[in-house]
């Protein structure tokens, strides 16, 4: 009883010294008011505040969106990575695509809390915008991510926390990333997350469809080279250790039509690398050539087609303009150039030449160590043809009309190109494929006819043959390479070609 009474009078004198306090409080709030300037009240009303605020466990770390004049990286990627974690307790959410882009973007609403668990520690963020105070002029609205946390886990959060989020952010951003293509004459840009931009050159997503599955190619060679771009992409440490320059050379030489530019969309689409169509025949000077190289982002292929012409006509326009001085690229300048620039700057980059005159080919292109890893797209095998077969007519397993079309394949040259034309040509299988065996027949026969005329006794003398017969009638080897295609029947090639200005082909 006694001690009852004991602690009913220790809560009374308790809450008349909390009562005496918010007096006081009171008292010298409206002291504040009276005597203060309204421009020190609100500083010392928070200052008050803080002092008689029970002391938090939590802290606070602000990420703002601006970091002085450049964005602010992390809340970039916090920005990204939140969007992973909206879960069924969130009320609101924010969803975006625009046009060009492949997903639909998903971000966290204003004020929204979103829970997070990192090693047992648990955080909690809050997206925060502010709208500007003054209506004189354009203020942007201030915007910024709150993240909270128990006080002893400051030391994890920043040091392990952050960079674990900033790392998520890039393999989302990479996962769900659209594989771009650069080209100079491309006057916007599109980017799925703002920012970007590639100088001076403009971009617009690669929507090219093939991959290595959709690919007609001998599967070891395809394999080799699925190999060879996982090794180079493993393998960043080894390049440093060993001095080396992390990039990588390909040549693709063969026929048009054999697939060297659907080649270097698969590599593009497996690696979730851009690529920069790089025109040498619009370039009139090396100071040009080094501004527009350094302007490639790293993850990148840089592709030169038809590397055979390209230098050629590069020198013949020099000649007709008539700049001063005559600043002639030659081709094995031009690869000193890019191996200077490897060396300086840029990692994980790889290069692709292509030709389909891999004979005619300046000597320093070939010479080992320069290319990395030569591959010959050539004329359609069965093993090619069953994959078109596939792509194009979802034949998987066996067709009563495979035996002849092997057959017929195997004694005439034909394109993976031709045979995607004529099973296009029809969306019935069976009659697709009769028009494919009487493709086949026509090639046979073409083959024949030219063995008779010329007499070359291999592929590449038949081709050869053909392709000097060109050059000698039309003496501009562009026209000759053009004549040369429709010669071949190939004319999807020579329509492709007239409509890019002769070298644009994604
Ligand atoms: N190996 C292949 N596998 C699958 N499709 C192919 C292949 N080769 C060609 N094609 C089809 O033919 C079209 C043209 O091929 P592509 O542009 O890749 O040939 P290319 O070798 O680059 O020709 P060019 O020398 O004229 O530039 C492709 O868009 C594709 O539809
Ligand atoms: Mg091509």
């Amino acid at each position: 009883m006694q001690a009852f009474s004991e602690m009913q009078s220790t809560a009374t004198s308790l809450f008349a010294a909390y009562a005496s306090l918010a007096a006081t409080m009171m008292l010298i709030r409206s002291m504040v008011n009276d005597i203060i300037p309204a421009s020190l009240q609100s500083y010392i009303q928070s200052f008050l505040a803080y002092l008689f605020t029970p002391i938090s466990n939590q802290i606070t770390i602000v990420i703002d969106e601006q970091s002085g004049m450049t964005r602010n990286q992390v809340y970039d990627s916090a920005e990204i990575y939140l969007g992973t974690k909206i879960s069924p307790a969130t009320e609101r959410f924010k969803v975006n695509k625009s046009p060009k882009q492949k997903n639909i973007n998903v971000s966290v609403e204003r004020d929204q809390p979103i829970a997070d668990t990192f090693r047992d520690i648990q955080l909690k963020w809050r997206f925060v915008s502010v709208e500007p105070q003054n209506d004189h002029g354009y203020t942007p609205e201030r915007r910024f991510f709150e993240l909270s946390f128990s006080k002893k886990h400051k030391d994890a959060v920043v040091n392990d926390y952050l960079p674990f989020i900033l790392e998520r952010a890039k393999e989302i951003k990479e996962n769900g990333r659209v594989v771009k293509l650069y080209t100079r004459d491309c006057p916007y840009t599109d980017d799925d997350y703002g920012g970007g931009g590639g100088g001076v050159w403009g971009s617009i997503n690669l929507d090219h469809p093939s991959t290595f599955e959709t690919l007609a190619m001998e599967p070891e060679m395809k394999r080799a080279v699925m190999e060879d771009l996982d090794r180079f992409v493993r393998r960043r440490e080894y390049y440093r250790k060993v001095g080396k320059a992390w990039k990588r050379g390909y040549l693709l030489y063969g026929p048009p039509g054999t697939g060297k530019s659907s080649l270097i969309a698969a590599m593009a689409n497996y690696l979730k690398f851009d690529i920069y169509d790089l025109e040498l025949t619009s370039l009139y000077s090396n100071s040009e050539l080094r501004r527009i190289l350094v302007s490639t982002t790293n993850r990148s292929i840089i592709v030169i087609e038809d590397i055979d012409c390209s230098v050629e006509m590069h020198d013949r326009q020099q000649e007709h303009v008539g700049h001063d001085p005559p600043t002639k690229l030659t081709l094995s300048g031009l690869l000193n150039f890019i191996d200077g620039l490897w060396s300086s700057c840029g990692d994980e980059r790889i290069i692709v030449f292509t030709t389909n005159f891999k004979d005619k080919l300046d000597p320093a292109l070939l010479r080992p160590g320069r290319m990395d890893m030569h591959i010959h797209m050539s004329y359609c095998t069965p093993q090619g043809f069953r994959i078109l077969a596939s792509n194009y007519h979802g034949i998987d397993g066996y067709h009563r009309l495979f035996g002849e079309i092997d057959s017929l394949i195997e004694n005439s040259q034909v394109t993976p190109a031709e045979i995607a034309e004529e099973l296009m040509r029809n969306e019935d299988a069976d009659l697709a494929l009769e028009g494919v065996i009487n493709l086949l027949k026509k090639k046979v026969a073409q083959t024949a006819e030219v063995k008779d005329v010329t007499c070359p006794t291999t592929p590449e003398q038949n081709e050869t043959a053909e392709e000097s017969s060109c050059v000698a009638e039309f003496q501009e080897p562009k026209k000759a390479k053009t004549e040369f295609v429709m010669r071949r029947g190939l004319k999807t090639s020579c329509r492709r070609r007239s409509n890019r200005g002769g070298k644009r082909v994604f």
